[in-house]
C-alpha cells in the first residue's frame, strides 16, 4: 500500500501516458475483432504481450488504471447482431500466471486472505474456445448466451440448442429451480481442416484456428449453419443457482455430470500448490493426449464459501488463476510455397515462412502435404498466416488471417515440372492425388534424399555422413562430376574423390542452401578438405565407416535400397525369411507374397525394382566393392526346421539368453516369434517379471514354458515341450 501511495505522486510522463492510450485502443481494437469479428489479426501471445505492457504501466503509475481501462474490464460492450441478454451472475475472466513465481504469488495472496492449508485446490484444464452460460430452469434449458462484457451477453440460444452434447433437459433427481452453467464451447482441431475446405470451396472466408472457428460457427445467424458444425462443449463453472447447495465446486461439477451435462474428465482435486504443479506438469507433457485442445491450466479454490470471502475484481475472480502454457500458435507471413522432391520422387509443397519463434525453436518451413491441402487450407502466399507447432510434431499452417489480405496474395500452383531436374511430374498410378518425378534414377534431389537414407539411422548409420555429405557428394559445384552418380559407388569412395569437392552446404528441411547469418549469403563448403588441401579427420572417418558398413546386416542394406514400401519393418521380415539378396531376386512374386509379414503390394514392389537394369548395377557395384548383401547361414544348406509351423511369444527376462538371443535360437529352427499373445500362439516363453502377457497366457490356455521348459523346446522340440508345459493343455 505503501508502495502504490508513493507511485501514486510520480506524475506520469507524457510519452508513457500516450503508450498507455495507444495500447488501450489497441486491446479494444483486438478485442473487437477476436470476440464480435471471430477474426483476430494477432495472435493470443500478441495480444496477451500487450495486456501485460498495459498491466506494467499501470502497475508503475496506478493513476492510470481508470474504470475504463481494459484491464479492469471483461471485454466489450459490443453491439451486434444478437439480442443482448443479462446474465443474473457476471461472467468473469481470468488472471493469468505464465511462471512459477506468479503461480507462488497468487497461492501466497490466497493464503494471506484465507490463511495456509486446510483448503483444497481444483484443478482443471483451460480448453481455448468460447465461454457460454447455459440458464436452465426447473430443468429445462431456457436461454444460451455468450459471455459478453461479463454483465451483458448475446443471446445464441437457437445456436446452442444444436449441440448435440447440451442437454436440453436435465435428466435425474433434485433438479434445481435455477441453475446457470457456465463451460466452453469448443472446435476439435481434427475438423478443422475438413472445414475450411468446404468454406473454400463455397467461396466463404477460412478460419486462421479452431477457437475461431468455434466462436464463428456458434455465432451464426442461422442456427441451421450452426447445426452442421462438429462443436463440443466442456462444463467448467456454475453461476446463479437456486433450490440447491454444495460445498465445493468439484461436489457441484459431480451433480452437474449426473444431470446429464459435459463436465471435464480431467479435473483433479489437490492439498497443495505443490499438487497444483504437479497437476501443470502432468499436462505440460501430455497435452496432446487430451481429447481436446488445452492451452492452460485453471486453479480453482474447491471450497465455494472461501471463494465468496476471497471475491472478485471487475475483471476476474480472485480465487482462481489460469496457467498458461508456452503458446503453439504464432502469426507469421508465408512467404512463398515451395515443392520439395523426396526420396522416391513425391512432390510436396511446403511452407516458407517469416522466420518465428514457437515452442522453443525457429521454424522457417511447415508442412503442405500435397496441392489439395494447400487449397483446402485456403492460404494464398503472402497471407499472414497461423502457424502451429504441437510438440515435436512437423510444424504446420492452419490457415490464413483474412482480413490483413491486401490483395497483393496470390494462389499457389503446382509446378508441371521437377524443380530439381525438370522432368515432367506425373501422378504414378491414376488414383495417386501425389505427383512424382519419373526420373528416379539421376533426378539430384531423389538421389540425394536416397543417399542421406542409405546412410542415415534406420539403413547403414554411417558415421559423420548426413545431409551435406549426401548433398556434396551427388550434385557439388565442383567438380562437374559428381562422384555418385547413383548410390552403386558408394562404397568405392576414395579419398581422392573427395577432397576437391566444393558445394553448397544445404538445410535438410528444405533442401535449400544454409545462409550466412551475417552476410546472407548462401553457404558454400570445400566440404572434405581442410584450407592445406588436407583431408579433415572427419572425412577420413567417414570413409572408415562406409567400409565398416559393407558388412551390414541384410535387412539394413534392405532398407537402404528405398524400395517402395520397403521400410525397416518389411525389409527385417525378407531378411529373416530369404537371407540373402540373391534369394530375394530369384523368389518369384508369389513366393514373396506368401512371406510372412510381406504380401503382395511388398511382392510386387520388389520385384519392380529388381526389374530395372541400373538396380541390378547398383547390386553388381556393391557385391564387387565386398558388401556382404547376406546374413549369417544364407549359404549353407538349411539345417534341420524342427519349430517350423510354431508361433512362439517370449515375455520376461530370461538367465540363460537375452531377448534377442532367444528370439535368434527359436528362429533358426524356423519358428516365428512375435510380440502379443493370441489363441493361434504355440508357446508362450516366461522369464521373471513376465507382465500382462503371461496373465493373457492363461486366460487363453497357451501351453507356457518357464527356462526348463523353453530349453526343452529348443532341444527335443515341440512334443516333448508340450509335456513340460506349466498348465498341461485342456
Ligand atoms: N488474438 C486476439 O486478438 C485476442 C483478442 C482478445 C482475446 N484474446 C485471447 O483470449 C484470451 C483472453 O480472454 P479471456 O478474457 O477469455 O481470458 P482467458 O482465456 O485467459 O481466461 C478466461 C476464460 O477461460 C475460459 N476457460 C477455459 N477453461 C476454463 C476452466 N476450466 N475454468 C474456467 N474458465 C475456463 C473461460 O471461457 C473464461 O472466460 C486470451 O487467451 C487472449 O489471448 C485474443
Ligand atoms: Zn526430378
Amino acid at each position: 500500500m505503501a508502495g502504490e501511495q508513493q507511485a501514486q505522486r510520480i506524475a506520469v510522463p507524457a510519452q508513457e501516458q500516450e503508450r498507455h492510450a495507444l495500447l488501450a485502443e489497441q486491446v479494444e481494437e483486438h478485442r473487437f475483432r477476436y470476440y464480435v469479428k471471430d477474426q483476430p489479426v494477432v495472435s493470443d501471445a500478441e495480444f496477451d504481450r500487450l495486456m501485460r505492457e498495459l498491466e506494467a504501466l499501470e502497475e508503475r503509475y496506478p493513476q492510470l488504471r481508470t474504470p475504463d481501462s481494459p484491464t479492469q474490464k471483461v471485454a466489450g460492450p459490443y453491439r451486434t447482431e444478437f439480442t443482448s441478454v443479462e446474465h443474473r451472475e457476471r461472467m468473469l475472466s481470468l488472471d493469468n500466471a505464465f511462471d512459477d513465481l506468479e503461480l507462488a504469488a497468487w497461492s501466497e495472496r490466497v493464503a494471506k486472505d484465507v490463511g495456509t492449508g486446510g483448503y483444497d485446490f481444483l484443478c482443471e484444464l483451460k480448453v481455448d474456445g468460447l465461454a457460454v452460460n447455459l440458464t436452465y430452469e426447473h430443468g429445462r434449458l431456457t436461454r444460451a448466451a455468450t459471455r459478453g462484457d461479463g454483465r451483458t451477453g448475446e443471446d445464441i440460444t437457437p445456436n446452442v440448442r444444436t449441440i448435440a452434447e447440451i442437454p436440453h433437459r436435465l435428466k435425474g433427481e433434485r433438479i434445481p429451480e435455477l441453475v446457470e452453467i457456465r463451460g466452453e464451447v469448443f472446435f476439435p482441431m481434427e475438423a478443422f481442416e475438413g472445414l475450411n475446405a468446404r468454406l473454400v470451396e463455397a467461396g466463404d472466408k477460412p478460419f486462421a484456428n479452431p477457437r475461431n472457428a468455434a466462436a464463428g460457427s456458434l455465432r451464426q445467424k442461422e442456427p441451421k449453419v450452426t447445426a452442421t458444425r462438429p462443436l463440443h462443449m466442456v462444463v467448467h463453472g456454475i453461476g446463479a443457482r437456486e433450490g440447491f447447495d454444495i460445498d465445493r465446486l468439484s461436489q457441484g461439477y459431480e451433480l452437474l455430470r449426473e444431470w446429464g451435462l459435459p463436465t471435464a474428465r480431467h479435473n483433479k482435486v489437490v492439498d497443495s500448490i505443490d499438487g497444483v504443479r504437479e497437476f501443470i506438469a502432468y499436462f505440460g507433457e501430455h497435452r496432446h493426449s487430451v481429447e481436446h485442445e488445452i492451452d492452460g491450466v485453471v486453479v480453482k479454490l474447491d471450497e465455494i464459501p472461501l471463494q465468496g470471502r476471497l471475491g472478485s475484481t471487475s475483471r476476474a475472480p480472485r480465487w482462481a488463476i489460469a496457467w498458461k502454457y508456452a503458446p503453439e500458435e504464432v502469426n507469421t507471413k508465408l512467404v512463398n510455397i515451395r515443392v520439395g522432391v523426396g526420396r522416391t520422387g513425391r512432390v510436396t509443397p511446403y511452407a516458407q515462412v517469416e522466420p518465428v519463434e514457437v515452442a522453443g525453436s525457429e521454424v522457417e518451413f511447415a508442412t503442405l502435404h500435397n496441392q489439395n491441402v494447400v487449397k483446402a487450407k485456403g492460404v494464398l502466399i503472402g497471407d499472414t498466416v497461423v502457424l502451429r507447432k504441437a510438440g515435436d510434431v512437423i510444424p504446420e499452417i492452419l490457415g490464413p488471417v483474412v482480413d490483413l489480405r491486401d490483395g497483393g496474395e496470390r494462389p499457389f500452383v503446382m509446378p508441371s515440372e521437377c524443380p530439381e531436374c525438370g522432368t515432367a511430374l506425373r501422378p504414378m498410378k491414376e488414383a495417386d492425388i501425389d505427383l512424382r518425378c519419373p526420373n528416379a534414377r539421376s533426378c539430384p534431389a531423389q538421389l540425394r534424399e536416397r543417399v542421406a537414407y542409405l546412410a542415415g539411422r534406420k539403413c547403414l548409420d554411417i558415421d559423420h555422413f548426413g545431409y551435406v555429405a549426401a548433398a556434396a557428394l551427388t550434385k557439388p559445384l565442383e567438380p562437374a562430376e559428381p562422384p555418385l552418380l547413383d548410390e552403386g559407388d558408394l562404397f568405392g569412395l576414395t579419398v581422392e574423390q573427395l577432397l576437391p569437392i566444393r558445394a553448397y552446404v544445404l538445410d535438410q528441411d528444405s533442401g535449400l542452401p544454409k545462409r550466412d547469418p551475417k552476410t546472407g549469403e548462401e553457404k558454400i563448403a570445400t566440404v572434405f578438405a581442410n584450407q592445406q588441401g588436407e583431408p579433415k579427420k572427419n572425412a577420413l572417418a567417414m570413409l572408415e565407416a562406409i567400409a565398416a558398413a559393407k558388412a551390414a546386416p541384410l535387412a539394413r542394406i534392405l532398407t537402404g535400397l528405398s524400395i517402395r514400401h520397403v521400410g525397416p519393418v518389411a525389409a527385417e521380415e525378407l531378411a529373416r525369411q530369404f537371407r540373402s539378396i540373391g534369394r530375394i531376386d530369384e523368389a518369384s512374386e508369389e513366393e514373396l507374397a506368401a512371406a510372412d509379414g510381406v504380401g503382395p503390394i511388398i511382392a510386387a514392389s520388389v520385384k519392380e525394382w529388381f526389374a530395372q537394369d541400373w538396380h541390378r548395377e547398383i547390386l553388381r557395384k556393391w557385391r564387387e566393392s565386398g558388401v556382404r548383401m547376406e546374413d549369417e547361414g544364407a549359404g549353407e544348406d538349411e539345417g534341420p526346421r524342427p519349430l517350423e509351423g510354431l508361433t512362439v511369444v517370449v515375455t520376461g527376462t530370461l538367465a540363460s539368453h537375452t531377448r534377442d538371443g532367444a528370439k535368434e535360437a527359436l528362429q533358426s529352427r524356423g519358428a516365428k516369434v512375435t510380440g502379443s499373445v493370441s489363441k493361434k500362439t504355440s508357446f508362450v516363453v516366461v522369464g521373471d517379471n513376465p507382465g500382462s502377457k503371461y496373465d493373457k497366457a492363461m486366460q487363453l490356455k497357451v501351453p507356457v514354458l518357464d527356462e526348463g521348459g523353453f530349453a526343452v523346446l529348443l532341444d527335443e522340440g515341440p512334443d516333448a515341450a508340450r509335456e513340460a508345459a506349466v498348465p498341461a493343455e485342456g
